[in-house]
């Protein structure tokens, strides 16, 4: 193996440990703990296993988290209900909404009800628009995550060739405008991109946020390239397991000989969600009680 492991879930461990501290602290001088409403409709197994995460994450970096189960066929204006409540409710500093939304709720609606002061998703279009202008404001999680890996084993990606693979608003757009506001040089290709090896290959920075099994080919990816793979994709069982593997969009026992530096899965992007959202929420926290967020968060 040539790449070097990126490893996210100790960055991640790291900046919970840091967001625990200074919540600790929050709680000292606020009287109250931050907290994070977590609101899951229907029973989506994968989620199920993301919420139960957050949840536990949450509580041990001295945050209060409230769980909020609907069933499948709740309503779109019983949801929207509900976010108002947490929208008025003062122990509530962050507001996450799993996606994807069963059924046909309709997914901007229910976004567009949040208080943009406790989307700490970042996905409300008054966050998208801000972090587009560079205004401050709330950043996607998983693109943040991502970015602070590449700046820790980067420093400066000034002038970087990246090339995000992928352009949802919640991982491919945001990612894109962060790797712009950093100097680097962005390409996003998609489904309708031609010849998206010949695009890849040009990359020094490779995020691949596609949601297709192991799809990005070692042979795509110029010798040294570091690469970010952000899919989590469960592969069918082999014979003898009860669940299939995790598994990126990133073939990364091929891509691990030829990259620079590679994010597992798991152990790579997916933890840095849950802390980055930690970190969100402690930044409302102190927003909310009109306090100054800590310095480096
Ligand atoms: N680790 C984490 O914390 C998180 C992981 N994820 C994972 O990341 C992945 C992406 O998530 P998300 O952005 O929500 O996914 P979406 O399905 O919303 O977007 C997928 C993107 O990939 C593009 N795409 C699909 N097929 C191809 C192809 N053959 N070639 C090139 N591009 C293609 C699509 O193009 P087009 O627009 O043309 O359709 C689309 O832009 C998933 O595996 C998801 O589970 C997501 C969020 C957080
Ligand atoms: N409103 C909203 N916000 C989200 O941020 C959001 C969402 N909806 N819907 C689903 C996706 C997906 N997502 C993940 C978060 C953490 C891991 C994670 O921690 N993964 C571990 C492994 C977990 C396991 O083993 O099952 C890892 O990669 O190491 C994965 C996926 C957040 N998402
Ligand atoms: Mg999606």
């Amino acid at each position: 193996m040539s790449a070097e492991l990126i490893d996210g879930k100790a960055f991640a461990a790291d900046l919970r440990k840091t967001v625990g501290r200074h919540a600790a602290a929050f709680a000292q001088k606020a009287g109250r703990k931050a907290g994070l409403a977590v609101v899951l409709v229907g029973a989506d197994a994968a989620s199920e296993v993301y919420v139960r995460s957050k949840g536990k994450a949450t509580i041990a970096a001295n945050m209060e988290s409230f769980e909020h189960r609907l069933r499948a066929d709740t309503s779109e204006a019983e949801l929207i209900a509900l976010v108002e409540k947490l929208n008025a409710d003062s122990a509530v500093d962050g507001i996450l909404v799993q996606l994807p939304l069963p059924g046909d709720l309709d997914e901007q609606a229910v976004i567009a009800a949040i208080d943009p002061g406790k989307d700490v998703d970042g996905f409300h279009v008054e966050s998208a628009g801000r972090l587009m202008v560079g205004r401050e404001g709330f950043v996607p999680c998983t693109p943040l995550g991502c970015i602070m890996l590449l700046k820790d084993r980067h420093g400066d990606l000034s002038g970087m060739e990246a090339v995000v693979i992928g352009r949802s608003n919640i991982v491919g757009k945001p990612m894109a405008q962060l790797l712009l506001d950093a100097n680097a040089t962005v390409t996003i290709a998609h489904s309708r991109t031609k010849d998206l090896p010949g695009v890849v290959r040009r990359a020094d920075i490779v995020v691949a946020a596609v949601g297709r099994a192991e799809m990005v080919k070692a042979d795509w990816l110029k010798p040294g390239a570091t690469v970010i793979d952000v899919g989590i994709n469960r592969l069918a069982p082999a014979e003898g397991e009860t669940k299939g593997r995790l598994v990126g969009d990133v073939d990364f026992d091929g891509a691990k000989e030829v990259a620079g530096a590679i994010t597992p899965v798991p152990g790579g992007v997916g933890p840095m969600t849950i802390a980055v959202l930690l970190r969100n929420t402690l930044v409302a926290a102190h927003q909310h009680e009109g306090l100054e967020p800590p310095e480096g968060l």
